[in-house]
């Protein structure tokens, strides 16, 4: 039976199963572009590995037994839909990693063995549901365990003893739970365990200890209010020292380490939180815009060990690898005032709520008026720049064609995606570049920095901002819907060339500058010389090479009116073929140039 008949039976048993009415056998369940796979189906080596169903309004049965037949399955989602019942027997998927069932309406207990023999299982979504009874044991001897997250529903009883060494994300808040918390969850962030009934021992307050009274808490809370007040003044000295560093330093490349950036942070919020004022202390955490990602906060970013990834235009960007092992980074911005405190909250709302394979989701922000930090996570394989422009090595090979062209396909899906999602926006990324452009485990291309054109402060975009460096701004002064075009066409030209465009590396509108980098493409005598030698390629694919490079020069029109709109550069892309040239293998270009009119190229 193939895959796409197991999907097929599978999607029988749900309701609304309209939601998945791109699932039919006219295409391939796993296409080489991910992004043309069976809406919601992930694949690996033309395999499903994981079933991603979020928010589809789905309800009815989830047909296990059909999904056991899916020999590669790994990971299921079925976050924020209407499920209802008892939770599925999940144990069928023995070689399930990861398990999402948040945000719906299961019910009922959970048998005890409902996680038996599960090996492999990683991570365990169930929030947010209705579950009553005892957390099962079986989830405390799973020995893969790294997530569980079983907050919002209505466990009752004792916490089974959790065997797990390195069980670093759980959250069991808002239950009705009682009684010890087990030794092996002691490290764990007393907020994990807030709104149950009557939960004691470490992080919390001790079992034994008996209840003291009135005076005597009086008399402690006076006390410790005034270690506090001292603590705090102490921290505030020291925070107010770290910032008068930072602002005597006025070089351009940012030095900070996360510690710092989370100390300093840390220290604000201890300060507020002593003077009482509960909303400043709020200014100590990291809001989360999405339900879908475990919690943590900037004292695990602090704890977390941090490299600094490298310093952009507006801050530095650290990777930190939290305690589940999970790698996040966090991008430190200084400009970013254009907006008050609401607005910039909506926004960053806005961008939590966007989900598309080719766009890095916004995981949490940290809102303070000097700076913000902007987290999400680590992406693999590093930027689309590093790979064009750094060393190559055994490990790290140039990018071949094939590669190069899928990504620039993903590229205009994610563009396509903005525009439609975020109608409101002139220009929807506004900072397009390959160093925005990161690589996945697969080398699909994902997207970041962008729709932040609305929360920069003006006067820094204008210096520094992808968007503003098109010609039309140097023309009109204004940016059109086709700017992300012209940025498009430029990122075409240096994946095809393996060339940095120059004007991006100084300050302000260089478009002249800009301009001459790309007639210097153009007019080059000798077409198939202007490829980079990197990415090999073979006759058969020449063809399309010759047409992307075409599409590129289009994009890059200086005149906005007559430039080709998205929807246009998109259809263009969407037709060259990928071909992975393995049947004709080693039948390299020859490196004598060939002669080739540009106008003979249909596209
Ligand atoms: N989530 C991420 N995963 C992996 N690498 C990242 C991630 N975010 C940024 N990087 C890489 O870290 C480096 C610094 O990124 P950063 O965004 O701070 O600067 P930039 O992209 O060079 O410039 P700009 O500030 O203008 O966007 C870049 O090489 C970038 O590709």
């Amino acid at each position: 039976v193939s895959d796409a008949d197991i999907l097929l039976k599978f999607r029988v048993s749900l309701g609304n199963a309209t939601a998945l009415g791109d699932w039919n056998t006219s295409r391939s369940v796993c296409s080489t572009d991910q992004t043309e796979s069976w809406n919601g189906v992930r694949c690996w080596n033309g395999s499903v590995w994981g079933l991603r169903l979020e928010g589809l309004g789905l309800n009815g049965a989830i047909d296990l037994d059909s999904l056991s037949s899916l020999r590669y399955l790994r990971t299921i989602s079925f976050m924020n839909n209407s499920f209802e019942g008892p939770l599925p027997e999940i144990k069928k998927l023995v070689a399930l990693k990861s398990v999402y069932l948040s945000n719906n309406h299961f019910s009922g207990d959970i048998p005890d063995d409902a996680f038996s023999g599960m090996a492999y299982l990683k991570k365990v979504h169930l929030a947010n549901n209705k579950f009553t009874g005892k957390i099962p044991s079986s989830l405390a001897t799973l020995p893969r365990l790294l997530v569980l997250r079983l907050d919002g529903n209505k466990f009752e009883g004792q916490i089974p003893d959790f065997q797990q060494k390195h069980l670093a994300n759980v959250n069991i808040s808002n239950n009705m739970l009682g009684g010890p918390i087990p030794a092996s969850l002691s490290r764990i962030s007393s907020s994990s365990f807030s709104g149950n009934k009557d939960l004691c021992g470490k992080p919390l307050d001790s079992c034994s200890s008996k209840k003291p009274s009135a005076v005597i808490v009086a008399l402690i809370v006076v006390a410790i209010a005034l270690i506090l007040v001292t603590i705090g003044l102490l921290l505030l000295v020291l925070h107010r020292n770290i910032r008068t560093v930072q602002l005597g330093g006025a070089a351009p490349v940012d030095n900070h380490s996360m510690s710092e950036v989370a100390h300093s942070s840390l220290v604000e919020c201890g300060t507020s939180e002593m003077s009482g004022h509960s909303k400043r202390a709020e200014q100590g955490k990291l809001t989360f815009v999405r339900d879908d990602r475990e919690r943590f906060d900037l004292q695990d970013l602090l704890r977390a060990s941090a490299e600094v990834l490298g310093s952009g235009n507006f801050g530095s960007s650290y990777k930190a690898v939290l305690l589940s092992g999970e790698a996040m980074v966090a991008k430190r911005y200084k400009q970013m005032n254009n907006v008050g405190r609401e607005e910039f909250q909506e926004h960053m709302r806005r961008l939590g709520r966007l989900a598309h394979p080719n766009l890095l989701p916004l995981v949490a922000y940290y809102y303070r008026k000097e700076e913000k930090l902007l987290v999400s996570e680590y992406v693999e394989n590093g930027s689309l720049a590093s790979h064009l422009h750094g060393n190559h090595s055994i490990d790290q090979p140039g990018l071949n064609w094939p590669t190069r062209l899928r990504i620039i396909k993903g590229v205009a899906k994610g563009l396509a995606y903005l525009y439609n999602e975020l109608p409101s926006l002139i220009v929807a990324h506004g900072h397009l570049k390959s160093s925005n452009v990161l690589l996945d485990e697969s080398f699909n291309p994902v997207l970041t920095d962008y729709a932040l054109l609305p929360v920069i402060n003006p006067e820094h975009a204008r210096q520094l901002m992808v968007a503003y460096k098109s010609p039309e701004f140097a023309q009109h002064s204004r940016t059109t819907k086709k700017t992300d075009v012209w940025g498009l066409g430029i990122l075409i030209l240096e994946i095809l060339t393996g060339k940095f465009p120059t004007n991006y590396l100084t300050v302000g509108n260089n478009s002249e500058e800009g301009i001459t980098w790309v007639n210097s493409i153009a007019n080059q005598e000798w077409m198939m010389e202007v490829f980079d030698k990197e990415m090999g390629g073979t006759e058969n694919s020449k063809g399309e090479m010759l047409k992307l490079l075409k599409i590129g020069l289009a994009c890059c029109e200086e005149d906005v009116e007559r430039r080709w709109d998205l929807k246009e550069a998109i259809k263009h892309i969407e037709e060259l073929e990928v071909t992975d040239g393995t049947n004709d293998e080693g039948d390299e270009f020859p490196s004598i140039a060939m002669t080739e009119d540009m106008s003979t190229i249909t596209l």
